[in-house]
């Protein structure tokens, strides 16, 4: 008798037989076109002297359809090349209340329809049918289509492992065995890049990933609880959704840095998706700055702050990274446009031409920027005037009232009114004299300001939805901007707990009154990390809503010894573990990046071979890497190493932040070395002295 396994490799073997049949198809088609499209070119070289210009243009066009069908076979073929290596993950058999026959679902990346039969074989895991394989279990079901809710009630529910086009496994589905897949997944080594989590994503990151409803979407997750991938999927079931008027160049990432933008890069088009375009902070702001401006980055910033224990620039960061600040900055360009126009009366061929006519012209143009503004009042005034006396001036007489209108205005630079505004709201100390360069806190308030009083040129106005990933780093300034900048839908995601800046962070709910009508959710699951290892960062950053994963792995350890000699033997000691693991990923987190210069240079005498990242690196790479908690920010490894977790090293509020994004990086093992006593944020506990 057949088994339900011979019964489902038989349907895989026929599906990958249908796959192969669909892509010997499209390959003869594809050949089709290349002859006739060599053929057309063949005839427009031979026959040129004979071809009028019509004919030229009617071929060339011929052409052009020819090439573009030709595209879209390719992209069908490599979709179907894809999923001929796993066509599905999993499948459901669902009969609908209506009375209909049950039928079975198969769910895969992609959706696939044998071109002979039409017979659909898989469906793309955006479908909205699909959403009943992650919202239900066996029993009643219900799901969204475009006609409607659709009842019914679920069978069968199975879940599949297939990689290169073989069954590993496949599994009838209860609840302990979605549980059972996802330990898997989440034990597995690290890989290059993040992975999609399609076969495994779970009931309320379903809901995050097919809300099609908020305008925007304010994700608060704790650290691990997969918000970055949730994200990105989500834009590619958008792309789905709305494949008619939405492509992936529409959509645009605010990322915190390029190797952050690289490590995510893969998930888009492991979904078959092209990668989207993404920017950081410094990048937009130099570009609506018109790279006129200099200014420090935020690493700097950050920087800055672990290097020097400096009580005014962090005074300067905090006044500067309230929502009070911003509504002062708005008072200001209020008084600022309340005195930019000082109207005059004036006179024209012996005819009176009053100031309250430039007045209201210049009040009515406030929506333009001043340089338009200025051109729009005088030709606006021009046009008043000739109206009322009916007759048409001489070029120079409008010269006269362009002039005189361009006169009027209270000119001043952007810099000078942005330092005068620290006069007028009478903290000129908050605004640190530096030679030209701009402190990190000043560049979106300054851009604030320009875009109240002198108005931009919007680069961005195309953007259809955006993303902000680490909502957390960005202060109510940059949020107003963004609004300002964005007019499109929204998607921001980010954990209030791993600010590495605690003096200028935002929370969801502070970032809801910036941009107002916002829906916020909140996850609390935490998936990356072993529950030992969790457990152990969450007394450094205590979270009663956390729920840790059940996933259980050693404790991490904590050495403390004597010497920085010695701690440099124990981070080899690691090392070594590491390499005879089988481990893809280990991050060496020095606090600071100096520290971690210091350490790469020791390593590299000791013979680790390591790669040191900083500010401007590009490219995730497994293998190991030092760094700083801030530019691990985002990522993950394997295995985590603090190098120094000593009181001396972690002992501020800021310290704290950064010792949890530290220790909530890695997935299987985490091992912190201290060379004396260890940070009072640690777990108190039995440590192996050296
Ligand atoms: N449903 C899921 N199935 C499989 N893996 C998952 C799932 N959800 C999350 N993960 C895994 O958990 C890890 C953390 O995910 P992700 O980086 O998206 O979280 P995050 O909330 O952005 O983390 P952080 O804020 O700490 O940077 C990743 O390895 C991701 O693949």
């Amino acid at each position: 008798m057949k088994t339900d396994r011979d019964y489902e490799t038989d349907r895989l073997t026929n599906c990958l037989a249908r796959i192969d049949s669909n892509l010997g198809a499209i390959g003869a088609r594809l050949s089709d076109y290349q002859r006739d499209i060599q053929a057309a070119h063949d005839h427009m070289w031979e026959a040129r002297r004979d071809m009028d210009h019509i004919d030229k243009v009617g071929m060339r066009q011929s052409i052009d359809q020819m090439m573009r069908s030709s595209d879209v076979l390719r992209a069908q073929a490599r979709k179907l090349e894809k999923l001929r290596k796993s066509p599905y993950f999993g499948r459901f058999d669902f009969c609908r209340d209506d009375g209909s026959d049950t039928a079975a679902y198969y769910i895969g990346i992609h959706d696939f329809r044998d071109e002979e039969t039409q017979e659909p074989w898989v469906f793309d895991w955006r479908a909205p049918v699909s959403a009943l394989f992650y919202d239900y279990e066996t029993g009643p079901a219900q799901y969204n289509a475009p006609s409607g809710t659709i009842p019914g009630e679920i069978h069968l529910k199975r879940q599949f492992r297939i990689r290169d086009s073989a069954m590993d496994f496949m599994l009838d589905v209860s609840v302990n065995i979605v549980d059972d897949l996802l330990q898997e997944e989440l034990a597995r080594a690290s890989d290059e890049g993040m992975k999609n989590i399609v076969a495994t994503i779970q009931r309320d990151q379903n809901a995050i990933i097919r809300d099609a409803e908020a305008h925007t979407l304010i994700i608060q997750g704790v650290a691990g609880s997969g918000k970055t991938s949730i994200a990105l999927h989500r834009i590619a079931f958008l792309l789905y959704r709305y494949k008619d008027t939405l492509t992936s160049s529409d959509i645009l990432i605010i990322s915190p840095n390029r190797v952050f933008a690289d490590y995510i890069g893969n998930v888009l088009p492991e979904l078959g998706e092209e990668t989207v375009p993404e920017i950081g902070m410094e990048v937009l702001a130099a570009q609506v700055l018109g790279n006129q401006t200099r200014f420090q980055t935020f690493f700097e910033q950050t920087a800055l702050l672990l290097e020097t224990d400096d009580e005014a620039m962090k005074e300067r960061i905090r006044a500067k990274a309230t929502p009070g600040f911003m509504r002062q900055i708005e008072a200001y360009a209020q008084h600022l446009e309340k005195t930019s126009f000082q109207p005059e009366d004036i006179a024209i061929r012996k005819r009176p031409l009053p100031g309250f006519v430039f007045g209201n012209t210049w009040e009515r143009l406030k929506h333009l920027n001043t340089a338009e503004r200025i051109v729009a009042t005088g030709n606006s005034v021009i046009e008043q005037f000739e109206a009322q006396y009916n007759f048409e001036l001489r070029k120079e007489e409008r010269a006269v009232i362009r002039k005189a209108a361009r006169g009027m205005v209270n000119r001043t630079t952007l810099r000078k009114a942005y330092k005068e505004f620290f006069d007028w709201i009478e903290r000129p100390e908050l605004l640190k004299p530096t030679g030209g360069k701009l402190e990190y806190a000043d560049v979106f308030p300054l851009i604030y300001l320009k875009m109240l009083t002198e108005g931009i040129e919007n680069p961005y106005s195309e953007v259809k939805h955006l993303l902000v990933d680490e909502m957390q780093d960005y202060t109510p300034a940059q949020y107003a901007v963004l609004a300002r900048l964005f007019k499109c839908r929204k998607t921001i995601l980010g954990d209030a707990t791993q600010s590495v800046n605690p003096y200028s962070a935002s929370t969801a709910e502070g970032i809801e009154t910036v941009l107002k009508g916002a829906w916020r959710v909140t996850l609390n699951k935490s998936y990356r990390s072993t529950w030992q290892i969790m457990q152990f960062a969450l007394q450094i950053a205590p979270n009663p809503d956390l729920v840790a994963m059940e996933r259980h792995g050693p404790e991490p350890d904590l050495q403390v010894v004597a010497t920085a000699g010695e701690a440099t033997r124990r981070i080899v000691d690691a090392v070594k573990e590491f390499r005879a693991s089988d481990h893809t990923s280990l991050a060496v987190l020095a606090k600071t990046q100096p520290q971690a210069k210091r350490l790469h240079k020791q390593l590299t005498q000791a013979g680790v071979k390591a790669r040191l990242l900083e500010e401007g690196s590009v490219g995730f790479s497994t293998g190991i890497v030092i760094c700083t908690p801030h530019l691990a920010k985002g990522l993950e490894f394997d295995c985590v190493v603090i190098p120094d977790a000593s009181a001396s090293v972690f002992a501020t509020e800021m310290d704290r932040n950064l010792l949890y994004v530290a220790c909530t990086r890695a997935m299987h093992r985490l091992s912190l070395i201290s060379v004396g006593a260890p940070s009072p944020f640690l777990p108190a506990g039995q440590y192996a002295d050296a």
